[in-house]
């Protein structure tokens, strides 16, 4: 859009540019850069496509809420996402953070382990400026895309101050969600992301609404440094059903898994016929968090098993994808198990 000109608009010239937040945008690919072969293609298409650059081109009002530059760090579709890239991008967004020209972090990311991402880097990056994950469930090039948006709502909530000290957030479908509780819980739609706990608020024509607040640990308030983490241990998650094989939870540490989040039937149950094969692995030093395959609640100690007695630990609300990645943060520095049930209480 046109901006007013001459001397006797200067009054209602939009603020000089040194005033704007400067906002970088670390892409990684997604849908949000997927491109399908043609408009009613919502759900048939390549993810992690359009490079950075072109998308903020695509949508010249990001320049209204901030001082915007891309990096595209990866390309590819999120399901693809492996610790060390996990690792690779806290660094790079740590690092950003800590230069003074620099006011917030946006990451452009495909849905499918968005959660994830944002969970660790809610963990491990040590700063209170605004880091903001979002993605899309449409690629661009369809019919009610809502990459755009949701793309602009990261800026502007990354733009603003009253985003800092509240953990990573996530910006979807007009909604701020905490980066530690949010999930994808839909596969389909562009009301895909949810949290049990609420939205902490809205994003409405590029002005945040903010309603609530984290009380997890988190950012500088973390006891993990993404500074000094340069691996992660190998977790795995068994599910739970009826007539399950024990023999996953074997395989998992087998295949050197150091951990197992067993996502349990209702409150982290597990079939008794399969209690020995935990007890077993547990005796022999593997790591046992039990979470829930059910998405809400919350799994209590020595609730359906007798987590003081086998020595377990209990996932807290996590759902068994989060377990995951608070497990393997914090076995970076303990594998105690009293010292990680307190870390799952406290995260
Ligand atoms: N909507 C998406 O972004 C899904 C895609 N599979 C991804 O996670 O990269």
């Amino acid at each position: 859009r046109e901006m007013p000109q001459g001397p006797t608009n200067q009054t209602t010239a939009p603020p000089a540019a040194a005033t704007k937040a400067n906002v970088v945008i670390l892409a990684t690919g997604g849908t949000i850069a997927g491109a399908g072969a043609d408009a009613t293609n919502s759900a048939t298409y390549q993810a992690a496509k359009v490079p950075v650059d072109k998308l903020i081109a695509a949508i010249p009002s990001l320049g209204e809420l901030a001082n915007v530059r891309g990096e595209q760090v990866f390309q590819i579709a999120s399901e693809s996402f492996t610790n060390a890239q996990l690792v690779q991008l806290a660094k790079r967004v740590s690092q950003l953070l800590k230069q003074n020209d620099v006011d917030g972090v946006v990451i452009t990311h495909g849905t499918d382990t968005l959660e994830e991402t944002a969970y660790f880097l809610d963990l491990v990056v040590k700063s209170d400026k605004p880091v903001v994950v979002v993605g899309s469930m449409r690629p661009s090039t369809a019919l009610s895309a809502d990459g755009a948006l949701n793309l602009t709502d990261a800026v502007a909530t990354a733009a603003n101050p009253a985003s800092r000290g509240k953990g990573v957030l996530v910006t979807m479908n007009d909604e701020i969600q905490a980066g530690r509780d949010v999930t994808k819980r839909v596969n389909i739609k562009p009301s895909a992301f949810f949290s049990q706990w609420g939205p902490l608020g809205m994003v409405v024509e590029g002005k945040t609404y903010w309603f609530r607040a984290p009380v997890k640990r988190h950012g500088t308030s973390s006891e993990f440094d993404i500074d000094t983490i340069d691996t992660l241990p190998e977790v795995a998650i068994v599910y739970g059903s009826g007539n399950m094989n024990p023999a996953a939870y074997t395989a998992a540490v087998q295949g050197g898994a150091k951990a197992i989040v067993n996502a349990g039937t209702g409150n982290g149950s597990v079939a008794g016929y399969a209690v020995d094969t935990l007890k077993d692995l547990r005796a022999k030093g593997t790591i046992v968090i039990r979470s829930s395959r059910v998405g809400d609640g919350f799994v209590l100690r020595n609730a359906e098993q007798p987590d003081d007695k086998y020595d377990w630990v209990v996932a807290h609300d996590l759902n068994p994808q989060k377990a995951k990645i608070l497990a393997a943060v914090a076995m970076t520095k303990t594998s105690d198990t009293k010292e990680l049930q307190r870390i799952f209480w406290e995260y």
